[in-house]
């Protein structure tokens, strides 16, 4: 039988005190991407720092590819390529320099080396600034570089603590779509506090808070698993804000424009039905409804609701 790309067992982490992560297990077994999503402070960083060896866990095991990360260090390690939060990246240095120094880090073979740096390069899309001091590049590039020393190697799984944490809109969606093609043949972890971004680049998820699992599923699942709390509505005529606000069930109403309104309502209301019908009785001319998901706390009140039932199954 193939062994788990990763497996984790029951992992415990106190820095001090208190528990930073308690009883966090999963398994891995196929390329793609994995999210892992929560707030600040939730877990994350703790987590992603134990399965790449960077920190010893107080209780639990880690293996990788079968091999403990306690007992064969650095067997695991050549397993992995990681991109922390604070990528390590040396800013008086050009991207060659760094990369050919991961190299030998990484125990490249010395004749392969100026081929692995080329082969990285060209695919993290930084080969046109081979010369250039990483210092002088924007936030989106050196995140490539961050991405191209995590891959130099060729590991079996690469993880990225929030890798598109403070880039501007355009580079997020550049790094998503790099952290996407480096997934087909490998297995990635991607840590966001952010659901949109979980929700754009990952297949599946692992949900964490208060350093515990609190949903683990594939993407469909959680978004089908989650019922929307609010809509966005476009209407030709749209009514005052009091009027909507009057509606059984509707929380808040916001207007983001003249004739786009935002609208939280009871999960448990069924009110897009309720919406279109009163929209056609008071002539509000809808013109498109679109339900959204909630904010990660109240994805949180709801999973806490639900009892974390689907995770205890699993
Ligand atoms: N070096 C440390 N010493 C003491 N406590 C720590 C240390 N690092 C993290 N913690 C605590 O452990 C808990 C989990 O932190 P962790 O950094 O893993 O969360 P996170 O989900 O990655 O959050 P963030 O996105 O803010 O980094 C938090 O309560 C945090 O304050």
């Amino acid at each position: 039988m193939q062994d788990n790309i990763v497996k984790i067992e029951g992992l415990y982490h106190r820095y001090s005190k208190d528990w930073a992560v308690q009883n966090i297990s999963f398994e891995i077994n196929r390329n793609g991407i994995v999210g892992l999503l929560g707030s600040n402070g939730a877990g994350k960083s703790t987590t992603m720092n134990i399965l790449c060896g960077v920190l010893s866990q107080t209780r639990g095991r880690v293996l990788i590819e079968g091999i403990d990360m306690r007992e064969q260090p650095e067997e695991a390690k050549k397993r992995i390529g990681f991109l922390p939060q604070n990528a390590p990246l040396y800013l008086e240095q050009t991207v060659d320099e760094y990369l050919t120094y991961c190299a030998h880090l990484r125990l490249i073979e010395k004749s392969k080396i100026k081929a692995a740096v080329d082969t990285v390069k060209e695919r993290c899309g930084v080969a046109h600034f081979s010369n250039r001091l990483i210092g002088n590049l924007s936030g989106g590039y050196r995140q490539r570089v961050g991405i191209a020393q995590a891959i130099i190697h060729r590991p079996l799984l690469v993880v990225l603590d929030e890798p598109t944490n403070g880039l501007d809109p355009n580079q997020i969606l550049e790094v998503r779509q790099l952290i996407k093609e480096i997934a087909a043949d490998r297995s990635v972890i991607f840590s966001s506090h952010i659901l949109s971004e979980i929700q754009a680049t990952c297949e599946d998820i692992i949900m964490i808070e208060g350093g515990k699992i609190v949903f683990k599923d594939t993407m469909d699942t959680f978004n089908n698993y989650i019922e929307p709390d609010s809509f966005v509505a476009t209407m030709e005529n749209p009514p005052p804000a009091e009027e909507l606000r009057s509606i059984k069930g509707i929380k808040e109403v916001t207007y983001l424009s003249d004739k786009t309104v935002r609208v939280r309502f009871e999960v448990a209301a069924d009110i897009a039905e309720t919406i279109v019908e009163t929209s056609v009785q008071r002539k509000w001319r809808l013109k498109e409804i679109t339900l959204e998901k909630s904010s990660l706390d109240a994805i949180f009140a709801q999973l806490s609701n639900k009892t974390f039932k689907h995770t205890e199954q699993k």
